[in-house]
């Protein structure tokens, strides 16, 4: 592991969720939020005008659900878009995956019971923590289907899941779309995130002149990632107090 960074001035933060800021649990409803988390990224967000989202594969609802603080937030992969804490969601037009799929994934699931899929708006998930042994079935089943329309999706792996998700939405189009207005605009995009899925939003990050940040490389673990944030914090706070 390297030096951890310094923190470029005038930044803008576009931080994961799963596996970045929480620790990744057994099932996606069990992941533990720790208790000052949420404040101290309200906290950031106000030092930094407002430049700092949560980008994550998650739903807003749910991010709202584990974060519920007035921070701009980008869910379902960029499907989702809150740029203002209090405002509205914008949604891009995309594309929801024929019923057959799902109901020929729910098939797959009887061979193996403990996988189970999560729905979202536009795509749905195959998680196979609990069933290790679904990883190959599940790939080949999803990647079948993702062929019969693969202008439309595409099948993103994710941590122990396969992902259908539109093509047309991704990190890195909801990490271009907040740079291209205030508070982002003008300031150096940083992008942390452990996962293939962030690979578009650490890119976008890059391109702009920022930083791309791969979690396990820079900070090993969210917990030593959450530390660096709060000192952050404590650091603009001082500025600001100077
Ligand atoms: O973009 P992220 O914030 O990293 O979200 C990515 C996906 O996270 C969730 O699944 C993953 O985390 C679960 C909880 O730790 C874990 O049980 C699962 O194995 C992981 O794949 C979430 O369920 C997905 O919707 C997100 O896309």
């Amino acid at each position: 592991m390297h030096a951890l960074p310094t923190a470029p001035e005038h930044a803008a933060l576009f931080l994961d969720f799963d596996g970045t800021l929480v620790d990744i649990a057994e099932r996606p409803d069990a992941v533990m939020v720790p208790d000052e988390l949420p404040r101290m990224l309200e906290r950031l967000a106000r030092q930094l005008d407002g430049a700092l989202a949560i980008v994550s594969g998650r739903p807003l609802a749910e991010l709202d659900h584990f974060l519920p603080v007035a921070i701009a937030k980008a869910g379902s992969h960029g499907a989702e878009l809150r740029p203002v804490p209090e405002g509205g969601t914008e949604m891009p037009a995309l594309p929801s995956p024929p019923a057959a799929w799902r109901a020929r994934a729910d098939l797959l699931l009887s061979d193996f019971p403990a996988a189970f899929i999560e729905d979202k708006a536009h795509g749905f998930v195959l998680h196979f923590r609990q069933a290790p042994e679904a990883e190959e079935a599940g790939r080949r089943l999803l990647e079948s289907l993702v062929a019969e329309a693969p202008d439309a999706f595409a099948l993103l792996p994710a941590r122990m899941a396969w992902e259908v998700t539109p093509r047309g939405a991704n990190k890195g189009t909801a990490v271009a779309s907040l740079m291209a207005r205030s508070p982002f605009a003008g300031r150096v995009p940083i992008f942390v995130g452990d996962d293939v899925t962030d690979e578009a939003g650490m890119a976008v990050a890059r391109a702009a002149g920022g930083l791309g940040l791969r979690l396990q490389d820079v900070f090993g673990t969210p917990d030593v990632f959450r530390g660096w944030l709060a000192s952050l914090e404590t650091r603009q706070a001082r500025g600001a107090a100077a």
